[in-house]
């Protein structure tokens, strides 16, 4: 792992390829030295001309249309309150150790999240990052600028092909000249502060960009398929012989009667969710999963929905829109282009840049420097996706839209859309929902590098965060939680447990004052991926699809082909217990290791798949060596192989020390695999204990995450498995029969957008 030592300022706790080594490079500020960061607040907007919105014409007609809206109210008490504590304590300390982030698949640090039980605030030393408060930092003089995004555009290839499209942001012209933010220095972080010129404003307007041909407005349409995009495309059986349209021709009141509506009824809302990865497309983890899931639920709802996501490979289904513009991000001016697919109700648009080429195999890869810097390029980018993409012809627009972000890797959207534009007047009725599926990883880094975000300089305040172990230092996600409009978190175990002070991971204070906004959203199963009965991965090498009905001989199918996959003796009685997830902290793998000498003892086979941290891959492959007989560990992500565990054990173990939600549990019910997990976040929330008085329950919980309790647990579990037929079967039908789809948990969102819809 590098460290992000030489780039002097720099320590953002972000890349998983930092560790939290003492810096090396003189930071760049030291109390008393002198400051010349660009920071700057944007001037009042100038006046806006009155305009319609290209949105959903059905949306625009819901209640909380424009016209209906109350008068704004500005956000924030609550937040102001949470940051002024951390102030008043920080300024008594006139050095602190830097908050360094453990490594993480989310860009931490190296001993990852639960290395450390709370390593997103351990870390290495830095030597005095900012002694002075902020106030200090931001009184030197801006550039000037007015509103920073987006510095310039060029003339798309082709015209888009809206109605009315939606008005910009002011632009603005700039000239180059030397830029005044510091490099942080070169020691991996090339492109870091590596350009050096900045935008200021021009005086001397350029003329205005020529109009397209007519053509190009053609090759847009057909590459846009516009007509099937807004379900122009009847068959041709609707048509009479005259080629008059049937419902022309018959009775329009028919049709109306006919038509339910969409299920969101006057609640539909253009929908645009922003995360750094989508199944099927980049995935890592959990919020891959959910990102390519609870957009199709929230359109199967009527919603108008987009999922921006940063194009980190060539996808097949994408298309170039042919729209270019540039954005600034960490001082380098970036050329972005914009990929569309409409899939399953849809518009999925991938960021285009040479930040995020070639990352497809390692997108939460490269330094902290480089991390965030993505991070703020894309951030910037979606935010004003719904002015600039017109998916099917038609800009989404500002009006009834609201964001959901995910993670601290979007975090910035919900500051950027108040700083940048709300305050200014422009906006008004777009809101953020920012949804926390993991707070161990949170953007942290020296409030020094604050400048790099290109916010104004009284955000600080939102930014600024001490706890006794990180330090003082800046933090992405607390500025998110703070500005989102409603915060969603994926379970509401998970949300009480972000409360205390083991849980926040230094966020529960800020966790704690906007109570008020946040809720607990169990995530749900896409069952068009996860489903026994249509699984892709279960149609060859023996594998077979199976229900609850053929239940038994499907699993039993299932089982045999991945021990003969896996080369263990193939025996049905035998039970066969699975674990799959990243390798880390968090989900508890070593306990596993530590029970091994129980599990040594026992008639099982146990079979691993997880990739991570190097200690425990070699884990998986020693106790593969040691116990041949009986254990695989699979090392590498692997999608067939995880459906094809969920599918062929009999048990899947997860002994996460902390689990915000946890899907693998959801699929292997979904399965009829029976899960033994710690009772914690929201495994504790969708595993009920199995009660064999009651005949209740879906499998079976333990209270510590320590190797004796699971041994417990899975003992009880082992017995079941082998005595109680009856009441296995019954837990695995409970199991299979439980409603755990998308569509229940995307009508609790639609509730939490239109809270935030309505909410001033
Ligand atoms: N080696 C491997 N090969 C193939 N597939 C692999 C794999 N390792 C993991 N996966 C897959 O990745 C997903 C992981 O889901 P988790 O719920 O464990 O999410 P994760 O902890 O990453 O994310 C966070 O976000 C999610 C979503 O909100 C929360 O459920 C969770 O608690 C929270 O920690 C599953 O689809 C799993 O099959």
């Amino acid at each position: 792992m590098s460290s992000a030592a030489a780039s002097s300022a720099f320590i953002l706790a972000l890349s998983s390829g930092t560790p939290g080594g003492r810096r090396r490079g003189a930071p760049p500020f030291r109390s008393g030295a002198s400051l010349n960061f660009p920071l700057w607040a944007p001037p009042p907007p100038p006046p806006r001309a009155p305009r319609d919105d290209a949105t959903v014409a059905r949306a625009e007609a819901g209640p909380g249309g424009r016209d209906a809206a109350p008068p704004e109210r500005r956000a924030g008490a609550g937040a102001d309150a949470t940051s002024r504590q951390p102030n008043a304590r920080r300024k008594a300390v006139s050095r602190r150790r830097d908050p360094v982030q453990p490594v993480g698949r989310y860009g931490s640090g190296p001993g990852n999240a639960g290395a450390s039980q709370n390593g997103a605030l351990a870390g290495g030393e830095i030597k005095s990052i900012v002694a002075a408060p902020p106030a200090s930092i931001v009184k030197f003089a801006g550039p000037g600028y007015t509103v920073i995004l987006p510095t310039q555009d060029v003339a798309p290839r082709a015209v888009v092909p809206a109605p009315e499209p939606p008005l910009p942001p002011p632009e603005e012209n700039f000239v180059s000249r030397p830029a005044s933010i510091p490099k942080p220095g070169t020691d991996g972080n090339a492109g870091f502060g590596e350009v050096d010129v900045e935008r200021v404003p021009n005086p001397i307007p350029p003329p205005p960009p020529a109009p397209e041909p007519e053509p190009a407005v053609q090759e847009q349409e057909a590459a846009w398929d516009f007509k099937k995009y807004i379900g122009f495309d009847e068959p041709d059986e609707t048509k009479d012989e005259a080629g008059v349209d049937a419902d022309v021709a018959g009775s329009f009141e028919d049709y109306e009667n006919d038509d339910p509506g969409p299920l969101a009824g006057e609640n539909v809302m253009n929908v645009i969710v922003v995360a750094a990865e989508c199944s099927p497309w980049c995935k890592t983890g959990g919020l891959g999963d959910v990102a390519g899931a609870l957009p199709k639920a929230l359109a199967r709802r009527g919603h108008r929905v987009m999922v921006v996501v940063p194009r980190y490979g060539d996808y097949a289904e994408a298309f170039d829109m042919g729209i270019t513009k540039y954005y600034k991000a960490a001082g380098q001016d970036l050329e972005v282009k914009y990929f569309h697919a409409f899939i399953d109700g849809v518009d999925f648009v991938f960021i285009d840049a040479p930040l995020f080429r070639h990352r497809q195999g390692d997108i939460y890869g490269g330094n902290r420097q480089e991390i965030m810097k993505r991070m703020i390029l894309f951030c910037k980018v979606a935010v004003e996706v719904p002015w600039h993409v017109p998916c099917g012809g038609v800009c989404y627009g500002d009006g009834n839209l609201v964001f959901i972000a995910n993670d601290w890797h979007t975090a910035l959207l919900p500051v950027y859309l108040k700083a940048y534009y709300r305050d200014n007047g422009r906006m008004q009725y777009t809101r953020s929902v920012l949804v926390i599926h993991n707070i161990a990883h949170q953007g942290r880094g020296p409030v020094a590098e604050y400048p790099y975000m290109d916010l104004p300089e009284h955000y600080l305040q939102h930014f600024e965060l001490y706890d006794p172990v990180g330090g003082e230092h800046a933090n992405i996600f607390a500025a998110g939680l703070k500005m989102a409009d409603q915060v969603v978190t994926v379970s509401r175990g998970y949300l009480w447990e972000l409360k205390t002070v083991e849980g926040g991971w230094g966020l529960h204070d800020i966790i704690r004052s906007n109570d008020w906004k946040i809720n607990g959203i169990v995530n749900g199963i896409d069952h068009q991926e996860w489903n026994p009965e249509v699984d892709v991965h279960l149609r060859s090498d023996g594998y077979t699809n199976y229900s609850l009905r053929t239940l038994d001989a499907g699993k039993r199918q299932c089982k045999a082909a991945l021990q003969r996959e896996l080369g263990l003796e193939v025996r049905d009685d035998v039970p066969l217990l699975g674990f799959i997830g990243r390798l880390d902290g968090q989900k508890g793998v070593d306990i596993i290791g530590d029970a091994m000498p129980w599990l040594a003892g026992q008639d099982v086979q146990l079979v691993m798949l997880g990739a991570g941290r190097a200690d425990l891959e070699r884990m998986l492959q020693n106790l593969e060596r040691t116990h041949h007989d009986k254990v695989r560990g699979w090392v590498g992500f692997s999608v067939p192989m995880a459906h094809r565990i969920t599918a062929g054990a009999d048990v899947l173990l997860m002994p996460s020390r902390f689990e915000p939600c946890g899907l693998n549990q959801l699929y292997a019910m979904a399965y009829g695999t029976v899960p033994v997990v710690h009772a914690v976040g929201g495994l504790r929330d969708t595993v009920a204990p199995f009660d064999p008085f009651g005949d209740a329950g879906l499998g079976w919980t333990f209270d510590r995450a320590e190797p004796n309790k699971l041994i417990e647990a899975l003992g009880h579990c082992l017995d079941t498995y082998r005595k109680y037929k009856e009441s296995w079967r019954a837990i695995q039908a409970r199991g299979m029969s439980q409603d755990l789809s998308w569509d229940h948990a995307a009508e609790l969102y639609e509730k939490v957008l239109v809270k935030a819809k309505y909410q001033w």
